[in-house]
């Protein structure tokens, strides 16, 4: 295995995000397995691919002046790559990385195209990037500097202001830190840390989340921990739904858009495995992700459906759960720092149709909750129209319900609580962007 393979496969990789808009994450382990990609070449494709991910346009903006013809997809992403490397990599020598280059082009291309790499490469060592300075746009600036599209710096401008935007996109180009939950059922935190620590793997208590820690180095998916059900990967974010929730050991809750069962199996976590928690998803085959994810957690009070949760009512009985939760589908605009390809696959046409799926599972969560019951919102993008208008317009139209405080909340959390809302920015501590909003059913 060498690192010229490690490169073909990151390149491999970015040629399939273009072309079929799929997931990185995906594509990733789907390409450590195809080309046996292992140990420290693992971390090569993974910084590789990332890396040149999150700094496509920024790369784009030094490259342009340089290219002097129509170029072959696979040959920008080759150069976008290369100069990642040379910019961003403090291990690989610029030389090492113009060679590589050479190496693939020749073995895709032609001499001709390898020639043509190995110039424009060249050519940049010799003469240096153009400056940023040269934008006099701020929002184009921000845009071309931390590589996120102009109509997104632009939106966020817009519903937040420059600072905060720019301490945005900055965090969203930092490496993600992987979080899990240990799984109290089965053990607590400090069994967990030491026995990772036994597995090689370094990791603290999270500073947020009591049963949360951070893995500092190593992959937590191959340890022993991991698969005996004693912690879950989840981010810290994605875990104070859990809390939001509040659900007691013995109530029954309605989860509409359960799967991979998260926050469902966190729920089931915090109701001590007693209760009912109902688990619907559209997807059929999203259900087994629950009904896996519980056994290995030896969880059994989860029932997985599935089922539009739009068509809830079609099913359950009026007002049968005292709490429901819809985590719903969104643009993902706040895990743009772990999914780096999101912020370029979305446009303000998509975000426009999730805010009428957002509100349509809302209105369904309606009938089912009981008089007196809760309902929580969440969701993980950034977005104003995606979460506070999506509640003011859920508020104006069932007069039944009341946005309540968000009780029991972490401590730490709850200085960014504003007006009973929690908007979490990816700056704030490190975890994914996240919004969360309680409401109450007004008892008859
Ligand atoms: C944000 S994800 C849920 C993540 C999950 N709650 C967790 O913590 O693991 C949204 C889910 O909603 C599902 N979904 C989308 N539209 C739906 C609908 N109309 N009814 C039910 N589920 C839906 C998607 O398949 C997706 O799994």
């Amino acid at each position: 295995m060498s690192n010229t393979t490690a490169r073909e496969a990151a390149l491999d990789i970015l040629e399939q995000i273009d072309k079929n808009q799929s997931y990185s994450n995906l594509l990733l382990n789907h390409a450590i397995k195809k080309f046996n990609i292992k140990g420290p070449d693992t971390g090569l494709l993974t910084e590789l691919t990332y890396g040149t991910i999150q700094r496509k346009l920024t790369l784009d903006y030094y490259l342009t002046p340089f290219i002097k013809k129509k170029l072959e997809n696979w040959v920008r992403n080759l150069l976008r790559m290369s100069l990642y490397q040379m910019l961003y990599f403090d291990r690989v020598p610029e030389r090492a990385a113009i060679h590589e280059a050479v190496e693939i082009a020749k073995k895709r291309g032609h001499k001709g195209i390898a020639g043509l790499v190995n110039g424009i490469l060249r050519s940049i060592q010799r003469e240096g990037v153009p400056s940023l300075n040269d934008i006099l746009d701020p929002i184009e600036r921000l845009s071309i500097e931390t590589s996120h599209p102009y109509w997104l710096v632009a939106r966020w401008n817009e519903q937040y202001g420059l600072e905060k935007t720019k301490k945005m996109c900055e965090t969203n180009l930092l490496a993600p830190v992987q979080t899990a939950r240990v799984n109290t059922l089965k053990t607590n935190r400090e069994a967990v840390l030491d026995q990772l620590n036994a597995e090689g793997v370094e990791a603290k208590p999270s500073s947020i989340i009591p049963e949360g820690i951070s893995i500092m180095k190593g992959n937590i998916a191959h340890t022993n921990a991991y698969k005996t059900g004693m912690l879950t990967i989840q981010d810290e974010s994605s875990m104070l739904v859990a809390y939001a929730m509040n659900a007691q050991p013995g109530e029954t809750i309605l989860d509409m858009c359960a799967a991979p069962g998260g926050k469902t199996t966190h729920l089931a976590q915090s109701m001590n495995n007693e209760g009912q928690i109902v688990a619907l998803d559209l997807h059929p085959h999203k259900i087994k992700l629950i009904s896996d994810n519980a056994d290995r957690l030896g969880i059994e009070c989860i029932e997985g459906t599935a089922i539009d949760a739009r068509k809830a009512h079609e099913k359950f009985e009026a007002g049968s759960f005292d709490r429901v939760l819809v985590d719903a589908p969104c643009s993902g605009l706040g895990v743009v720092r772990r999914k780096p390809d999101i912020k370029y696959a979305k446009s303000e046409n998509d975000l426009e149709g999730l805010t009428a799926v957002q509100h349509s599972l809302l209105a369904a969560a309606v009938d089912m909750i009981k008089p007196g019951g809760k309902l929580i919102y969440s969701t993980c993008t950034v977005d104003h129209a995606e979460n506070n208008d999506t509640v003011a317009k859920f508020l104006r139209e069932y007069k039944q319900m009341e946005l309540t405080a968000l009780e029991n909340l972490p401590e730490a959390i709850q200085p960014l609580v504003q007006d009973n809302i929690l908007q979490v920015f990816p700056q704030d501590f490190n975890g994914d962007g996240f919004f969360i909003a309680c409401f109450e059913k007004k008892q008859n």
